[in-house]
């Protein structure tokens, strides 16, 4: 891993050439880290050089507000291309990440040949959701909603097969930076890209979760009907349906970016 001082906060990020022309971006979602795309990573390494980086407040990549908003996370992506010299690159990301993947698409188009936002909303839950969340993590830690977020997160038949990644996953989640999650649940809360989404004329590829309850196929229907040229393709999984289908997920980027 690599550290880089970007405005307001070190970036924790990893970028590995397997010596193609193409770079893969990849954003985390809330409470992961850049770990999350770790089996995305071999079937895409034929295709693209990889850079993956820990979100603000996210991993090993530090903060120091109490809240950030898409903008500035989208921002801290362009820093990172500029410091890296990367022109133009592919851009996927998670949940927030593809949060970020929209804000990008709208404000900085000629950076990014094409993206890819995976169980995502143009706007995800409501303000009471995400202050009650807040509220809760505050007062009693991130170990407090193991749980649920397991339950968000995975689907039962993942979660019965693969007890050792979850508890991967959710250790990453625990141990995470308290500061950071909230902070970025602030930016998640205010995001609405609904009225925006004319705006975004990178070719968008859309995978969703067909049993994803926080980030809903209707959401991912709803960018595609709203977005210049959009595609949709759906997989098996709840909320981080990278991590569930690992190779589908990267053979859909490649097919995506391919044609
Ligand atoms: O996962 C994200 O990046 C935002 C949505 C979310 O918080 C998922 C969850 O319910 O944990």
């Amino acid at each position: 891993m690599l550290k880089v001082q970007l405005t307001n906060f070190i970036c924790n990020y990893n970028l590995e050439n397997f010596g193609h022309e193409k770079t893969l971006i990849f954003s985390n979602s809330l409470g992961t880290n850049l770990s999350m795309w770790e089996d995305n990573i071999d079937v895409l390494s034929h295709h693209f050089n990889i850079l993956r980086y820990d979100k603000r407040g996210h991993g090993e990549s530090t903060i120091h507000q109490d809240k950030v908003s898409i903008a500035e996370l989208g921002n801290d992506v362009i820093e990172l291309l500029n410091y890296l010299k990367l022109d133009t690159v592919y851009f996927c990301g998670v949940s927030i990440g593809g949060l970020i993947g929209q804000w990008l698409g709208i404000n900085y188009s000629s950076r990014f040949e094409k993206i890819v936002i995976s169980n995502t909303a143009a706007k995800i839950g409501n303000e009471e959701g995400w202050a009650a969340r807040v509220k809760q993590v505050t007062e009693n830690g991130l170990g407090s909603i193991l749980i649920p977020t397991a339950e968000r997160w995975f689907s039962p038949d993942y979660r019965a097969k693969n007890p050792d990644k979850v508890q991967e996953i959710l250790h990453h989640f625990k141990v995470n930076s308290l500061q950071g999650y909230t902070a970025c649940c602030y930016a998640v809360a205010a995001a609405d890209f609904r009225e925006q989404l004319y705006n975004l004329e990178v070719p968008l590829l859309i995978i969703a979760g067909i049993q994803d309850e926080v980030t809903t196929l209707a959401d991912g229907k709803f960018i595609q009907k709203h977005t210049p040229i959009a595609n949709l393709v759906t997989l098996d999984a709840a909320h981080l349906s990278n991590v569930e289908y690992p190779a589908e997920f990267a053979k859909h980027i490649i097919h995506f970016t391919e044609h």
